[in-house]
């Protein structure tokens, strides 16, 4: 038997000792074995939380895949151990907390969506698609968009959304009749289309064309903001968090639509500790409000669509306030 299958079974017995010895004689801690199952996998599945522990210390991979597309994590999860699962979040947010660092500084400033903004983008009555089918938004988001419009609403005054695309939540906010209500996007298709059904007309209604990052000197302070863009990366996202402090009015709510990860259920839950530790870093406390979704996501939703950005069964609708108004 292979180094890495006897790691396998010391994992899946939860024999520490054993395991320990195999890693110090150079055994592979990222061996996937006949059924693409990993050591800690194996240790997860079982909820061995000491073999875990020592397998992670040793450089095992905390986001390897199974054949069906389960981490470590996953299998913690599905199984309700919860100290494995404790382990492995932590190392999940440690690793993506230092890959975000170094990647910052190899990458300072790259230019995200580039591509998408100057392509051509298609609309149809469920979804707008981007040139390669990939889907900017889809309608079967219409009662999140309604649920984000309610939170952002919620103290009235003046509102915020970045990112018009089918106007889901835009349409939604308007029910609120905020005092004002300011749209930013970057699409020039997506814009002509908000002027030629007639948004430029609504009173309270001011668009900005152009990318978030480019208009800020024009935005001003908000007691509600929503931000949901495309084709731009967690990295954008934060450096949008960045500029809350002086985007949000004190005692102003903040959200944005939650896809990270959006297809494992596992780094859905790493994201969204990252992003709530992010948050609080920036002085905000981040409630996640689980919303059912399954019941409107059925396989005919995702015809023709490349890419399946949302797998799960719930959708966690973050609030974000300061900390100093949630206390
Ligand atoms: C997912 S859609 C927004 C959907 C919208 N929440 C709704 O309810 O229909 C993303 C939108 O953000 C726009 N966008 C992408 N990058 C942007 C940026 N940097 N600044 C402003 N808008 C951007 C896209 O053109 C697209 O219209």
């Amino acid at each position: 038997m292979a180094d890495g299958d006897l790691l396998c079974e010391a994992a899946r017995s939860g024999d520490t000792e054993r395991t320990k010895t195999l890693i110090a004689a150079g055994a592979d801690v990222s061996f996937f074995d006949g059924d693409g199952l990993t050591p800690l996998m194996h240790a997860a599945k079982h909820g061995h939380a000491a073999v875990v522990k020592c397998l992670l210390e040793a450089g095992a991979p905390w986001n390897a895949l199974s054949p069906s597309s389960l981490s470590a994590g996953d299998f913690a999860m599905d199984s309700g151990h919860q100290e494995a699962f404790d382990l492995l979040l932590n190392a999940g947010i440690q690793a993506e907390l230092i890959l975000g660092t170094i990647a910052r500084r190899a990458n300072p400033g790259t230019d995200p969506n580039g591509d998408y903004l100057e392509d051509r983008v298609s609309f149809s009555e469920d979804k707008l698609m981007d040139s390669e089918s990939k889907a900017v938004m889809m309608a079967w988001e219409k009662p999140l968009m309604e649920a984000h419009a309610k939170a952002v609403c919620s103290g009235g005054g003046h509102i915020l959304n970045i990112g018009f695309g089918m106007g889901l939540v835009d349409t939604a906010i308007q029910q609120y009749a905020p005092l004002t209500h300011t749209i930013v996007e970057a699409h020039p298709e997506v814009y002509d289309r908000m002027l030629r059904s007639g948004w430029r007309e609504k009173k309270n209604v001011k668009i900005i064309l152009g990318r978030w990052q480019d208009v800020l000197p024009q935005l001003e302070s908000y007691d509600g903001i929503f931000f949901d863009t495309y084709g731009e990366y967690y990295e954008d996202m934060r450096e949008f968090h960045q500029q809350l402090p002086s985007l949000l009015k004190p005692g102003g709510i903040y959200s944005f639509f939650n896809g990270l990860c959006g297809g494992n259920a596992f780094f859905h839950v790493v994201y969204c500790q990252l992003v709530s530790l992010e948050l609080e870093s920036l002085g905000y406390s981040t409630q996640l409000i689980p919303l059912p979704v399954k019941a409107c996501l059925g396989e005919e939703v995702w015809k023709g669509v490349k890419h399946k950005y949302w797998q799960l069964d719930t959708y966690y609708l973050p609030v974000c306030q300061s900390i100093e108004d949630s206390e």
